[in-house]
């Protein structure tokens, strides 16, 4: 379907990263979901393509394409597969956070081997005692000298068995509240980080989360993020970035899980009659379509802010908002049009509906995304 706003460019790279998702990531997803296989097993091939390094420009190693450019890649990559999508979205959680908090001699120690895929990135703001409130989080940061000693525990932290570097958001200021959160780059190699067996997961199953533990973790000075205490900030405003890609992986699943209602409904006979033709099917069909381009709209609403450089705190959050509730409505529905045959494991169906629950948790769960909208709206 044609979509407003979309330039030749951004549609044609999309199309590349639709082919390799259909032949490459598609044939894996199902597998990956059942052995809970990490999805980085694709991290050569998207790197190729130029996604690992999408959201950045390119000086620091990206293709330099539009956030539009980048949107739609990830709803191609999530119709092949969720998992996949969430591994890459962490994956630019700490990419994003080196190029929005970092300096000049950072962005160019991690960002071209990041973009190139060498380097997996991972984002640690979550912890065990709390993920939705960040400002009051635990693990501190003591400086000592030119180098900086990290304790403490985050908690949900994909890509971090495997990444180089996670971004750490610490305190290093007890008393200061959101301004006494200061970023880090770690190399996953320092004596001190401990990564925990992955967590078993409901659904994107491929996409691996983790407890990390820094015990007495020393980081060059070089390796902070910004000035003390503009840590928080950066957190939000990566959030700002990912909660579009949240939305873009929504959009992915919905699509697939609404393609293939549609086809099932065009096929499957009862009584003789296309479960097409029935009015019931027509309007679930219709009001999953309507949700599905609502979505769709505040998405590219909050994209074409972005590229614009103009504030979009809001429209991000509208749109993870909606997208994420879109999606399990979406799901849910075309598993109900597939009746048992969607409940079993045979078909994708009730892999979309697992998959699509986190959406509505991570980066900021709905509750959080109201609570934005509402701040905003009453000024
Ligand atoms: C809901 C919240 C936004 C509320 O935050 P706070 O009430 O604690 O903080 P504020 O007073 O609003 O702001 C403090 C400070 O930051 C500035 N700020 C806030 N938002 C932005 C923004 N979007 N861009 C730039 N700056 C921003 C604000 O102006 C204040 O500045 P001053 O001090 O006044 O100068 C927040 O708690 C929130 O977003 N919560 C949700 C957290 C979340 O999404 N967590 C998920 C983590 S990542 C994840 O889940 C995935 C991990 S992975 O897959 O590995």
């Amino acid at each position: 379907m044609t979509r407003l706003g979309i330039t030749a460019e951004d549609q044609a790279l999309a199309d590349a990263v639709a082919r390799y998702a259909t032949e490459a990531i598609a044939p894996l997803a199902s597998d990956i979901d059942a052995h809970e296989r990490s999805a980085t097993c694709h991290v050569p091939g998207l790197a190729a393509l130029g996604v690992m390094g999408m959201n950045l420009p390119e000086r620091w190693g990206g293709p330099g394409v539009m956030p539009t450019a980048m949107l739609l890649s990830l709803v191609e990559i999530s119709r092949a597969c969720a998992a996949t999508s969430s591994m890459i979205g962490a994956h630019y959680l700490g990419t994003d956070a080196v190029l929005i908090g970092g300096d000049d001699d950072q962005r160019g120690r991690y960002l071209p081997r990041a973009a190139s895929g060498e380097w997996l990135a991972g984002f640690a703001l979550t912890e065990p005692r709390g993920g939705s409130h960040p400002a009051d989080l635990r693990t501190r940061a003591v400086r000592d000298g030119d180098r900086y000693r990290i304790d403490g525990v985050k908690h949900f932290i994909s890509n971090a068995a495997e990444a180089k570097f996670l971004v750490v958001f610490a305190r290093t200021d007890a008393t200061a509240g959101a301004r006494g959160v200061s970023a880090f780059i770690v190399d996953t190699d320092r004596p001190g980080v401990k990564v925990s067996a992955p967590e078993k997961l409901m659904g994107i199953r491929g996409g691996h989360a983790f407890e990390v533990a820094f015990e007495s973790v020393e980081v060059p000075l070089a390796n902070r993020l910004g000035d003390e205490g503009s840590g928080f900030k950066t957190a939000m405003k990566v959030l700002d970035n990912s909660r579009l890609d949240v939305a873009a992986t929504s959009l992915g699943i919905a699509e697939a899980a609404l393609a293939a209602a549609l086809d099932w409904a065009r096929e499957r006979q009862v009584g003789g009659e296309a479960l097409a033709g029935k009015q019931g099917i027509q309007w679930m069909l219709a009001d999953m379509k309507l949700r599905l381009e609502a979505a769709w709209g505040l998405t590219m609403q909050a994209l074409a802010l972005r590229s614009a450089g103009q504030p979009f705190t809001l429209q991000s959050a509208m749109a993870k908002l909606y997208a994420s509730e879109m999606v399990a409505f979406v799901a849910d529905t075309a598993l109900q049009i597939h009746g048992g045959y969607g409940f079993t494991r045979e078909m994708p169906l009730e892999r979309y509906v697992r998959d699509a629950r986190i959406l509505r948790i991570y980066e900021g769960s709905s509750e959080i995304q109201r609570n934005i909208i509402a701040r905003i709206v009453l000024g």
